[in-house]
């Protein structure tokens, strides 16, 4: 560190960076010695499927809210407006589906990882194929999570780079693999504090030193940096209200409803109410770590006027000016320079630990267990405990892949999202909404999406052209393949998400079409059935594949044999029914038990 960064920082600020680390090591010892001692994978992996509904969704929020949303956003907003910000009209159905589709079907399947739904809607293939692309989608995103800070602090005040990735890695690692997932969530929320905190303070300090929020509104308008909504239906538009509020829903549900992060914790909340209001409460978390970020830009943009300030960093990158104009902003304020500094790595620290967890609960329970079905706990759970902390290690790894990588840094997770988790999404969105979906279908579907993905996605990268046209280009003709590699990023997850689906209907029906009484129960929405709810039953029961099934039971209650009607996918009528018949007479019983009547 040279003798300039000695004013940066203070005792104090040290001190509060120090107590984020200890905090999150003291969180992590807490949990490995208290309740079962992590000695059960239902414990390490599931938090013993015990959590309330706060904790949970300031953990939700944590997952995918890293350094790279603190500092990305700020650079996006200063560069271009605020259109970005109409991402926050997405998140409106981009939480709505999980919390009414997604939850109540993997919640009641009680499922560990939720890439066991494929085995259970499609096959084995399906399930370690789905894994295979989880694990490679994290791998890389949590890569970008921790090189992201420690190269902006790097730009700006000379903290050792690979010491600082270093020590973010090990400390995470640590209280990840001793603490198991309660670890992971407590941490979350006390992290997802620290970050609001810390950009709150910057946002406050830097409002005060330009003179005031009328003054900062009169220079962002001056600087024509409030963008209205933008209408353009161009698809190679990068920030429209189409690509960010339709777009954007797509990539939500990607993250929000499929990805094993998040459904790890719904799954290991109390009840499904708790997980379906947990999903609720991300709502106006989300919306405020948003208008935290863009106002943040704002402030930077009144700030400095939109000089570029890039050639005095000695650094191209917008990104490690966000931080330098926050270092300008907190200098001399002893204890905030610190306080930023955490909020950054808490970012970074609670998005990676829900990478280890999740990492490591899909390669054991998808991988690993399913060939070893007489494994003890103990060693399951010291085996998971060891995936953990490989996880953490590989994660080292790949921060040195995204060092050579070299974008904007919320472009890049982006396109993570898009490229590997939209694909997923479509896998899922197969097997959910269409009943005559079959593995063959899936697996093709899911061939061709990444295949498609790769090839745009690349495409861009090569031609450099996702989205960046400018409006002066748009006369110039261009060669169509050129026109598809700028497809906005934002479009990624819909587009890789829609191939999927119409590749794997195509192939099911030439495959032979799955039939009502072969699906799971309890695996698909009966999507049909719900829009076309005027028409008469019994063609509803032919699109959305509720045929009853006939069953033969002993019952307990009349030990004669009496027949069971079970309606497999009707099951989303919650509370669900059993219909029997016995002799002349239906009968009802609701399955919870708690009413029995008869017709
Ligand atoms: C995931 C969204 C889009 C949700 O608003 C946002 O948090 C975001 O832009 N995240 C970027 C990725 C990251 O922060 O790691
Ligand atoms: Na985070």
């Amino acid at each position: 560190m040279d003798p300039s960064d000695q004013k940066l920082f203070t005792v104090v600020d040290f001190v509060i960076f120090g107590v984020l680390l200890a905090a999150s090591l003291g969180i992590g010892l807490y949990h490995a010695l208290s309740g079962g001692r992590q000695r059960t994978t239902q414990e390490f992996l599931m938090a013993d499927r015990s959590m309330k509904c706060l904790p949970v969704s300031l953990s939700l929020i944590a997952s995918f809210q890293s350094a790279v949303a603190i500092i990305g956003v700020p650079a996006e907003i200063y560069t271009h407006g605020t259109q970005y910000w109409f991402i926050g009209c997405a998140y409106i159905l981009g939480l709505l589906i999980p919390a009414h589709v997604f939850i109540p079907i993997l919640y009641r399947l009680r499922l560990s990882s939720a890439y066991q739904y494929l085995e259970l809607r499609f096959s084995k293939p399906v399930r370690i194929c789905g894994t295979l692309t989880f694990i490679f989608q994290m791998v890389i995103y949590m890569g970008v999570c921790v090189y992201t800070p420690a190269f902006a602090l790097n730009a700006v005040t000379g903290f050792e780079l690979w010491g600082t990735v270093l020590a973010t890695g090990l400390v995470c690692t640590l209280y990840t693999t001793i603490g198991g997932l309660k670890a992971v969530i407590w941490t979350d929320v006390f992290q997802t504090l620290v970050m609001f905190a810390g950009q709150l303070a910057v946002i406050v300090v830097g409002v005060q030193k330009t003179g005031g929020v009328s003054e900062v509104w009169r220079k962002v308008w001056e600087g024509n940096r409030i963008s209205a909504l933008d209408l353009n239906p161009d698809p190679t538009e990068r920030h429209t209200f189409w690509t960010l509020g339709v777009g954007g829903v797509f990539l939500m549900l990607s993250l929000y409803g499929v990805n094993q992060a998040q459904v790890q914790r719904y799954l290991s909340a109390r009840t499904e109410k708790d997980a379906v209001r947990s999903c609720y409460m991300v709502f106006p978390s989300l919306q405020l770590a948003l208008a935290l970020s863009c106002v943040m830009g704002l402030v930077m943009f009144a700030c400095y006027c939109g000089e570029d300030h890039s050639s005095k960093l000695g650094t191209a990158s917008r990104d490690a000016m966000v931080i330098s104009f926050v270092m300008d902003m907190l200098q001399g304020l002893p204890g905030l320079p610190g306080l930023f500094i955490a909020c950054l790595f808490s970012a970074a620290l609670s998005t990676i630990s829900s990478a280890f967890n999740s990492l490591a609960t899909v390669t054991m329970e998808d991988l690993i267990k399913p060939h070893f079905p007489a494994m003890t706990e103990a060693r399951a759970t010291l085996l998971s405990k060891a995936l953990a902390m490989s996880y953490g290690l590989l994660c080292l790894a790949m921060a040195y892949l995204t060092h050579l990588m070299g974008d904007s840094v919320l472009q890049v997770a982006l396109k993570i999202f898009g490229m590997v988790g939209g694909p997923i999404l479509g896998l899922f969105c197969l097997g959910i909404f269409f009943p005559w979906a079959n593995s063959t279908g899936a697996l093709a579907g899911l061939g061709a999406g990444l295949a498609v993905a790769f090839w745009v996605g690349i495409g861009s990268i090569v031609t450099r052209s996702s989205g960046t046209k400018s409006r002066a280009q748009h006369g110039v003709a261009c060669f169509p393949t050129v026109r598809f590699y700028s497809l906005s990023y934002m479009w990624y997850s819909a587009f890789n998400c829609s191939t999927v689906i119409l590749i794997g209907l195509i192939i099911s029906f030439l495959t032979g079409p799955m039939k009502a009484e072969d699906v799971t129960p309890g695996t698909v929405y009966p999507l049909l059935g719900k829009l076309l709810c005027f028409l008469p039953e019994r063609h509803k029961k032919k699109l959305c594949g509720v045929t009853p099934q006939v069953q033969t039971v002993r019952s307990r209650a009349a030990p004669r044999i009496v027949k069971l009607l079970v309606f497999p996918n009707n099951f989303w009528d919650s509370p669900t029914f059993l219909f029997f018949t016995r002799g002349t007479s239906t009968e009802c019983i609701l399955v919870s038990g708690v009413v029995a009547f008869a017709l």
